[in-house]
């Protein structure tokens, strides 16, 4: 890239920065080698002709994309394949799938659920049976989970698989439209095999939601097999090729081992055999929900490096009346809008890998019987996702808007991220709803303390507040951490006391839980907020890094802890000894912070090394040819192929003689 000819704000802007961009990169791969495998990877994919679009798909109808974006999962996936072979290296397909599919790919179910729940759910000889050809694409599959009339609330669920000990098979049924299967993605005209959830019935009897693996279309003429009813369910906000879909059954056969009984077990007889722990089905859920943290750092890192570069490159008004017009990056509410979003890239793939390894821990323990830390990991995994995912939304609208009129351009791409980054703030469990999963959690950890019972790590910070309420506050990183523990245990009690006054006044406890539902929510995006700050700041000081790296990563560290203390000093002043003089001195800090990080806006972002393919924007790219790009694609226009459109001589010239009558 270095040889690119460059915009000269962007060169002086390169030429400023105080750390090594290569480092930066290395330490966000996990290492110079990974670096170099990600970039011959990426390099390989974007040199195939194939991969790129003639026409912006903008410009295609929604079948045509559609197709195309098949054409292109289809080359992607034996390229992909081809390359694993060759160099054993599992890519990250997520970061080349933004450039490949601008949008998202309609294989994203089948790699993202479908074969991770074939893994997680399946018995070894189940898996044995699928996984190979699922993994070879000989059978191409999504998750159906939701339904018309209930998503978040599972165990609503109407689809049902009622047992026939007879024929030894289970008898799908959607006798009602709210219980058609709506949103998986991949199945309106993509996938023949899918993952059913459904209530299983054996004699009558209800046994509540289990995961079957369901052959929906014909494998050669992808006709849907009889007793299917199956389509699209047309255009969303985003996900336009993703292919989402409906689905019904009637009638409709598969054998018994096609419920995936890793968990429970139906015997041929149907005898019901219960699991572990009936939570285990919903798996898949926990390993997304992880999953997505990490995305939201993709996301918030393609929005930054769009938006900071073009606030380098775009000069508007000036700040002294007698100096030329500054790079809209100098306006410190500019820094105020955009750092915050580099920061929380960073924040979000430090809790992303801590939030992994507990996954793999507690999948490892899960393996020997154990479950003692999953009711910790699913709480903790429900209250990040739907944290990270709003965050990441709210970041990803912010740096649109820091691009003024250009950033409301399709070709700026921040629309299209922005359709994207927001539908993770609903799918895989509904923002509120798992805020208030964690919430059960907290209240019964709280409970706990009140006992003076040992709590799990993530929440002991409430045994600490009920030793000692009164701490002193320090304006230091880790006093800071320290007070979003203190604003956390304030709102856990506060939630927890207001539930125990409505019983007193009479209430139920289900009553009760719902008037206080929303200081439960609160508490519970609190107690998220204590964990991002308190695993960002430990990872930050525990890299190893060169001081000048270090310097930065600290700078961006403390930027995040300092703009959330700020932005809910109100629940300080309320619940920790903070003081109006140490918001003041938070805010000089705050000042301060935003004056350090300027010089390295652009090397900040450089360092995330998205290639101008993955990023796919007229205002983002790595040469700041803004103005130029912009016109480029506006001529590609097909309203731009003639000089008068046919609409003039049908509609504008009779309305204008008309005029003249
Ligand atoms: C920088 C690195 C970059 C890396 C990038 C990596 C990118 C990776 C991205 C991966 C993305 C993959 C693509 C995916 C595309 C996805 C597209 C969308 C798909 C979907 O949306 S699928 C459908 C998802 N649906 C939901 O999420 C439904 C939400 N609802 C529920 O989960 C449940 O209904 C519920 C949890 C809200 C409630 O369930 P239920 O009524 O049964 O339970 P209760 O409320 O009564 O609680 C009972 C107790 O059970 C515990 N519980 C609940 N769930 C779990 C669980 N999953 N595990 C463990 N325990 C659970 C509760 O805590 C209760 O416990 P208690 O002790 O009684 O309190
Ligand atoms: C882009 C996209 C892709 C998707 N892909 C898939 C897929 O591949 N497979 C699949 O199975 N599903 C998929 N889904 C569906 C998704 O999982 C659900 O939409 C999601 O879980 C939310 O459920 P819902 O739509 O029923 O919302 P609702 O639950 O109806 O939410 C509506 C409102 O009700 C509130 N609410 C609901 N319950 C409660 C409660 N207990 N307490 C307080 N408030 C409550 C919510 O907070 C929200 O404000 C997808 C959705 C989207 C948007």
């Amino acid at each position: 890239m270095a040889n690119v000819k460059c915009n000269p704000d962007l060169v002086r802007e390169r030429a400023k920065c105080s750390f090594d961009v290569n480092e930066l990169i290395h330490l966000i791969d996990g290492g110079e080698n990974a670096t170099k495998e990600k970039r011959h990877f990426e390099e390989t994919i974007f040199s195939v002709k194939e991969l790129q679009d003639a026409v912006p798909e903008e410009y295609l109808s929604h079948k045509d994309r559609y197709e195309n974006a098949v054409r292109k999962a289809t080359i992607l996936r034996d390229v992909c394949r081809e390359y694993m072979k060759k160099y054993n290296y599992k890519p990250n397909r997520f970061r080349v799938g933004h450039g490949v599919f601008k949008d998202v790919s309609p294989f994203l179910l089948h790699d993202g659920m479908f074969v991770a729940t074939i893994i997680g759910q399946g018995t070894p000889e189940q898996q044995a049976e699928w996984l190979p050809k699922a993994e070879n694409m000989q059978i191409i599959g999504t998750y159906a989970q939701t339904e018309l009339g209930h998503g978040s609330f599972i165990r609503g669920l109407e689809t049902r698989a009622t047992y026939d000990p007879k024929t030894e098979e289970f008898i799908l049924n959607n006798a009602t439209l709210s219980s058609f299967k709506w949103w998986p993605g991949g199945l309106g005209s993509t996938v023949n095999h899918c993952i059913v959830v459904a209530q299983l019935f054996i004699n009558g009897k209800s046994y509540g939601i289990q995961p079957f693996i369901v052959q929906i279309r014909d494998l050669n003429t992808h006709k849907p097999l009889p007793g299917v009813k199956v389509g699209e369910i047309g255009p969303k906000m985003g996900f336009q090729t993703a292919n989402n879909g409906f689905l019904g059954f009637e009638n409709f056969r598969i054998p018994r081992m096609n419920m995936l009984m890793k968990n429970a077990q139906v015997l041929k007889d149907g005898t019901f055999v219960k699991g572990m722990n009936e939570k285990l089905t919903y798996g898949t859920m926990v390993m997304v929900r992880v999953g997505i943290v990490g995305d939201c750092s993709l996301n918030t890192s393609l929005a930054a490096t769009i938006a900071v570069r073009y606030s380098a490159v775009r000069h508007q008004s000036k700040i002294k009346a007698k100096e030329p017009e500054v790079q809209i990056l100098d306006y410190v509410t500019q820094q105020h809008k955009l750092f915050i979003a580099i920061a929380s890239s960073h924040v979000f793939r430090n809790v992303y890998s801590w939030l992994s390894k507990s996954y793999l821990n507690v999948m490892k323990d899960l393996a020997q019987g154990k479950q003692d830390h999953l009711p910790e990991l699913h709480a903790t995994a429900c209250c990040l996702k739907a944290v990270c995912s709003r965050d990441a939304g709210s970041v990803v609208e912010e740096c649109r808007l820091a691009c003024g009129g250009h950033g409301y351009m399709t070709s700026s791409n921040l629309p299209l991220v922005y359709g994207f980054t927001i539908a993770t703030v609903t799918y895989e469990g509904e923002q509120t709803v798992l805020l208030l999963q964690t919430a059960r959690y907290l209240v019964k950890a709280w409970l706990a303390a009140l006992q003076g019972k040992v709590l799990a790590p993530s929440v002991s910070y409430l045994s600490d507040w009920l030793k000692n309420d009164n701490v002193r506050w320090q304006n230091t990183p880790e006093g800071i951490v320290k007070g979003f523990q203190h604003v956390a245990a304030g709102k856990v009690k506060a939630a927890y006391d207001t539930i125990q006054k409505y019983i007193k006044l009479g209430k139920d406890y289900e009553d009760a839980w719902n008037l206080a539902s929303v200081q439960l929510m609160k508490a519970s995006e609190a107690h998220s907020r204590s964990i991002l700050c308190e695993v960002s700041w430990g990872e930050v000081i525990r890299t190893s890094a060169s001081p000048n790296l270090l310097q930065v990563l600290k700078q961006l560290a403390q930027l995040y802890l300092v703009y959330w203390t700020l932005e809910t000093s109100g629940d300080f002043l309320v619940y920790s000894n903070i003081s109006k003089d140490d918001i003041a001195i938070l805010r000089e800090k705050y000042e301060e912070l935003l004056a350090a990080i300027r010089p390295n806006a652009v090397g900040l972002v450089d360092a995330f090394d998205l290639r101008d393919e993955i990023l796919h924007s007229t205002l983002g790219s790595y040469d700041g040819r803004v103005y130029e790009r912009l016109m480029e694609e506006a001529l590609k226009s097909p309203l731009n192929q003639e000089s008068v459109n046919a609409s003039f001589h049908k509609y504008l010239k009779p309305l204008m003689e008309k005029a003249k009558l």
